[in-house]
């Protein structure tokens, strides 16, 4: 998988070039992508690339991969985001989070005139929902409130817990996230707003109509599948 994962980085590299301003994402996909973008400028082979880093993860390793970094405020456009996705449907809505990083992904990926999403084929499905359930980054004093109203649409949520920590996973942004498994999620886009709609949910993982280009790693080398 990690092979894939690099073949797929790999790729994305050829859409980026000298004076663009880049979306960094999080996860383990995007920061091989990360090292080999640092690699490119460290080489002088791009120049005067900049990233926006959407999380600690991918800030502090594209400072490590000698990548310049602005934050949002600094910039009037952003070029391309490069990210990654836990699931995939035919119709490229995404489903992302599991690294806690959703909010300040989807405020960056909106932005981008182009969003590239880096994926090995594991991370296709069918409809979104299938394998995992979707992050929700809500306001700590509210997570027991919304679990309760997730059940209206047919969801059992679960508070994320640390795992080198005790208690909740505390987001970027100082949030808790609740993993909402739904039985199927028939309307990405329909699901998407009315989860945001509850008073205390600050962002949800799913991505509906965002992503322009997916670039899936292969055995069979890169697909790239397009909107
Ligand atoms: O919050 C995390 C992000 O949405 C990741 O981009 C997503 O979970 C994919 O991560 P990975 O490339 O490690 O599978």
């Amino acid at each position: 998988m990690e092979e894939l994962k690099k073949l797929a980085a790999k790729e994305a590299l050829r859409y980026i070039d000298d004076d663009m301003i880049i979306g960094l994402g999080t996860g383990s996909t995007t920061a091989y992508f990360i090292q080999m973008l640092g690699k490119k400028l460290m080489t002088e082979e791009l120049e005067d690339v900049y990233g926006i880093p959407t999380s600690h993860q991918s800030r502090l390793l594209a400072l490590e991969s000698g990548i310049p970094v602005v934050t949002l405020d600094e910039v009037d456009a952003i070029d391309i985001a490069v990210d990654g996705a836990d699931e995939v449907d035919p119709h490229l809505n995404l489903i992302k989070g599991r690294g806690a990083a959703l909010t300040m992904e989807k405020i960056i990926e909106y932005r981008a005139g182009t969003f590239i999403v880096l994926v090995d084929e594991s991370k296709l499905v069918e409809y979104l929902g299938q394998r995992v359930p979707v992050p929700i980054e809500v306001i700590p004093a509210a997570w027991r409130a919304i679990k309760e109203e997730l059940e209206v649409f047919n969801a059992t949520a679960e508070l994320r817990m640390g795992v080198k920590k005790d208690g909740p996973v505390i987001t970027d942004n100082g949030n808790f996230i609740l993993d909402a498994k739904f039985i199927k999620i028939e309307d990405p886009l329909d699901m998407e707003i009315e989860l945001n709609n509850i008073p205390g949910v600050v962002e949800n993982g799913i991505f509906a109509d965002i992503a322009d280009i997916i670039l899936v790693g292969t055995k069979e080398g890169v697909k790239k599948l397009e909107r």
